[in-house]
Parts: structure tokens; sequence; C-alpha cells
């Protein structure tokens, strides 16, 4: 499905509610399945969360997570430990071209028997799970922490534990202090002093709890930009959203004071507002929060500043390689972009061509970063529906606030 996103103004006050984080989901729907007295509130809508539901509740030989990467890797993990039950573990054309090397290497050292299907270091895996004895480990941390928190996530299942030591630079940090932070709150021990992660094994959880899942941070990154490309006055009003977040990507809060857009939290939520406009280039490095990458990207396009981002290496292996998707599309629409294999550099510019197809390339965040664009001009986005891997009713909460939408 195509769209075309007329050139649209915004109310100069609306209201988004948004479901709970899909990262957190993800790591809360494979904890209740450990230990089945949890109960959640509040989780993600997104494919990508009821992929992972569908996958934990089957009891089929062959699991299909198509484009779903912390599914991959946290199901990968899981099912090494589920004693008898033999899986082959498949994805999306995509999911068979992004890494599990570095997860499988680390499982198999701890026991696990995992073979690769079709092509090694790949997509799709065959596992037989087995009870895992040893409990060290060591895992290259510059690649994925999607690998770590999958590791953690089952260490207090493991017999002895798991002392993880992570190795040279570690990337998205923040993902695996969430991944820490709800084993802690299901009374699970884990420490991480320097570059080694320690978790105690556990039988079961304390008591029946409930946890509730904070919305999801990276869907809120569109209507920051929304907010900044918008009229000073503009507000816009999030829920469901805490000050003290556990999603590394409520660093938004930060960021978008350069574009002069404050951020006040309720007990609702949080509420956006222009305040003033900035012009001034942007410098930031975004190796604790690459999916918003795009977001700020398309926003400093939109507003014809000039940026430069690091920190992006893990952009190369995610739906798409997101570095050259970028490029791509704002050059597209006039812009102009360098990139290096870990950066992005935008430069000013002062045209936005208009009806330009954007290619989404598979990627959810491809098509809502392009959209907030439709405040300055009209826009069309192929394939819109890529967005329901994480934010299903995206087009719709869009339309809801003034966005004038066609198929
Ligand atoms: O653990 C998670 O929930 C995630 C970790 C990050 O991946 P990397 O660690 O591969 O950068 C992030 O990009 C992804 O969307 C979600
Ligand atoms: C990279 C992402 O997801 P995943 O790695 O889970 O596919 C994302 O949602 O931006």
């Amino acid at each position: 499905m195509h769209i075309t996103l007329q050139k649209s103004t915004i109310a100069k006050q609306s209201s988004i509610q948004i479901t709970g984080s899909k990262s957190e989901s993800n790591r809360l729907l494979l904890l209740k399945a450990l230990y089945p007295e949890i109960s959640l509130d509040n989780v993600s809508n997104s494919d990508d969360s009821n992929l992972m539901t569908n996958a934990l509740s089957s009891n089929t030989g062959l699991v299909d997570i198509y484009h779903a990467g912390t599914a991959m890797r946290f199901l990968t993990a899981y099912f090494s430990v589920q004693e008898g039950r033999e899986v082959v573990l498949t994805g999306s054309k995509r999911m068979k071209e992004r890494p599990i090397e570095v997860l499988v290497e680390a499982l198999q050292e701890l026991g696990a028997d995992i073979s690769y299907v079709e092509n090694e270091g790949f997509p799709p895996i065959k596992i037989k799970g087995k009870k895992l004895i040893k409990n060290k480990v060591s895992l290259k941390a510059n690649v994925s922490s999607q690998y770590i928190s999958a590791l953690l996530l089952i260490a207090s299942k493991l017999e002895n534990g798991l002392e993880l030591t992570l190795v040279g630079d570690i990337t998205s940090v923040p993902y695996i202090k969430m991944t820490l932070s709800l084993l802690d709150e299901i009374g699970v021990d884990a420490t991480f002093n320097g570059h080694v992660i320690t978790v105690k094994p556990k039988v079961n959880a304390q008591t029946p709890k409930t946890l509730t899942v904070e919305s999801d941070w990276s869907s809120a990154s569109y209507y920051f930009s929304i907010a900044a490309i918008s009229e000073v006055g503009t507000e816009i009003r999030l829920s469901s959203y805490k000050e003290n977040s556990l999603q590394g990507d409520s660093v938004l809060v930060d960021i978008y004071k350069h574009f002069g857009v404050s951020a006040v939290f309720n007990d609702h939520g949080v509420i956006l507002k222009k305040e003033f406009s900035n012009l001034e280039p942007l410098t930031l490095d975004l190796k604790n929060a690459p999916d918003i990458a795009q977001t700020i990207a398309v926003t400093c396009f939109a507003l014809g500043i000039s940026c430069d981002l690091t920190g992006l290496h893990t952009l190369k292996i995610k739906e798409t390689d997101r570095l050259v998707a970028l490029k791509n599309e704002i050059e597209k629409l006039g812009g102009q972009v360098d990139i290096t294999d870990k950066s992005l550099h935008l430069s000013t510019s002062t045209i936005i061509n208009e009806f330009v197809p954007i290619e989404t390339y598979h990627d959810h965040r491809m098509a809502m970063a392009f959209a907030p664009l439709a405040l300055k001009t009209a826009i069309i986005i192929k394939d819109a529906e890529v967005v329901s891997k994480s934010y299903p009713t995206f087009w719709d909460d869009l339309k809801s606030i003034g966005f004038k939408i066609t198929e």
C-alpha cells in the first residue's frame, strides 16, 4: 500500500496514546514464559510482540519470526534451554542476512546444541533444547546488545546462573540495563561491574506480580519530530510515559531541546511543546540510542539544519542498511548526505522536493521517520503497512492529529 500525505498542519493541541514498549514487552513475554507468576499490563500491540507471544506458546517444530530481531535473538536463547524440544527458528529474507553467530557461539560454549540450516552465522537455525550446566562465557559486545540481553533473560534459569564477560566496546548499553532492571523487578539477582555481568540462579519469582509496560519511546520519537517541525506554540500530549524510563530512547527529551521542543511530565505522560526555533547544527553520538537516528536525521533535514551523527555502526544490520536507506531517500528529496560505516553527515539544505515516493525497504522506521515531512510538503510513502512491525496504528494516529493521508 502506497500512501500520499498532503501538505498538512496539525492542531495547536493534540493527544496520542501509544502502547507499551516493544523492547520491554518482548523481554517480559519471555520472562513470563519462564516465571508464569508474572502478569503484564500495557503490552505492545506491535507485530514483533505478537510474534513473540505466538512463538512462546507454539508447540510446532518450525517457528517463523519474520522481521523481529529481538524475537529471533531472545528465542534462540529460550529454545536452547527447553529440554527435549527441537525447533527450527527462521525469519524473513532480511532476517536471514542479520548475523546471529556471536550469540550462537556463546550458547554453544555454554553447551547448547545449535546448528545452521542454510548459511553459517545466520538464521535459520536448528535448536535442540537441553540443560546447560556451564556458567561462564565471553562474547563480543559491539555487534548487537540483543545477544547479551538474550543470554541474560535465560540466565537465572541456568542451574549455576551466568557470568558474562563483554569483550570490546559495548553498544546499545541502555538496552542491557533495561534487561537487568526487569530482572531486578521480578527478584532476580544480577550485577554489572565493568565488563562483567553476573546473574544468580532463581527457581521461582517470589510472589505473583503485575508489571506495567511503559509506552514506547522509539514510537514517541515521531511526535518529537512533528513538534520540532510545527509552529511555535504547538503542543502534543503523549501517554503513558514517565520521567525515569528504562528505555534509552527517552534521551529524546534532551536531544529535542536543541530543536526548541520542551517535554514536561505529568501523571499521565509527557507534554511536548514547540517553544522556539533554532537552526544551529547538531552533533550527536547515537551509540546508545540507534533507533532514533532516522527520526533525528529527518527532523534536521525538514528544518534545513546540518547534522553529524556518529555511533551508527549497528544501523547497517537492522531491518535494512539504514545508513544507505537514509542517504538514498533524503537525496531524492533534494538533500545531501555523506555516510561512512558508522556515521552520517547531512548538509544544510533549503529545498524539499514535492511528491517524492519514499522507499521504505521493509523498515518501519523509514516510513515513520519521513512522515513528519508532510508538515513541509506533500510526500508519498511506499509500502506504508511496514509500520505494523512496531506501531500498527501509526497512520490512524497521524490522521487524528490532522495529517491528510490518502491511499
Ligand atoms: O534489545 C532491544 O530491545 C533492542 C536493542 C537494539 O539493538 P542493537 O543492540 O542490535 O543495537 C535496538 O536497536 C532494537 O530495536 C531493540
Ligand atoms: C532494530 C529494530 O528492531 P529489531 O532489531 O528487533 O528487529 C527496531 O525496531 O528499530
